[in-house]
């Protein structure tokens, strides 16, 4: 039987599972993810990262764990998750162009008990001032348009970022040193 189950389907974070060794089986979440008016944004990405966990440990009533997460990128206040379309993914880059911003990843265990443990990732990311010829080859290459902020620092996005303070895994999408924390207090040991 594998450790626990993942509740996204997100390539980024079976591969950042993949990379501490932890054995898991998939189940997709899907949930709304529309902001509630006046939430914070640490609210927000805690919530859906809670949401997705509680939604497949609701349908699915595992014996194991069920681990959900959540990405966001913030900009002065704002909430910037994946862009709608081009417009959209052109404009997150334009404002992130020569500023820091900050990526919040929430992660959430939902454990057969009905306990839940929480976590979250706080980094900070600057990002070089930006050409709009960059701003626009970038969004060609196809890379921007399923992640938080329209960049992926695991990809051809790490060209742009000047600074980052924090947790690489966490701005990927599944903060690592957090999981592994709560796996510990579930009593799954990851070594
Ligand atoms: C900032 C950043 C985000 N991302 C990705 C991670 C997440 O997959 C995505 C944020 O969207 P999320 O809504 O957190 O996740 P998801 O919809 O991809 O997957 P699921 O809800 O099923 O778990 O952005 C990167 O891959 N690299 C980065 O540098």
């Amino acid at each position: 039987m594998p450790a626990l189950i993942l509740a996204s389907a997100s390539p980024r974070r079976r591969e950042l599972l993949d990379q501490i060794g932890v054995d898991y089986e998939v189940a997709v979440a899907d949930i709304d993810e529309t902001g509630l008016t006046a939430e914070s944004p640490l609210a927000h990405v805690q919530r859906l990262a809670r949401e997705k966990a509680q939604a497949v440990h609701t349908r699915l009533r595992p014996a194991i764990p069920v681990l959900g997460a959540d990405t966001i990128v913030v900009l002065e206040g704002d909430i910037l998750g994946k862009p709608r379309d081009r417009v959209h993914g052109l404009e997150m880059l334009r404002r992130l162009s020569g500023k820091s911003h900050q990526v919040l990843s929430a992660v959430c265990l939902a454990l057969a008990d009905g306990r839940v443990l929480e976590a979250v990732s706080v980094s900070r990311v600057r990002f070089r001032p930006l050409r709009e010829r960059e701003i626009i080859a970038y969004w060609e290459t196809g890379e921007p348009c399923d992640k938080a902020g329209a960049y992926a620092i695991q990809g051809r996005g790490a060209i742009f970022v000047e600074h980052l303070e924090g947790s690489f895994s966490g701005v990927m999408g599944l903060p690592l040193y957090e999981t592994a924390e709560l796996l510990r207090q579930a009593g799954i040991e990851v070594l």
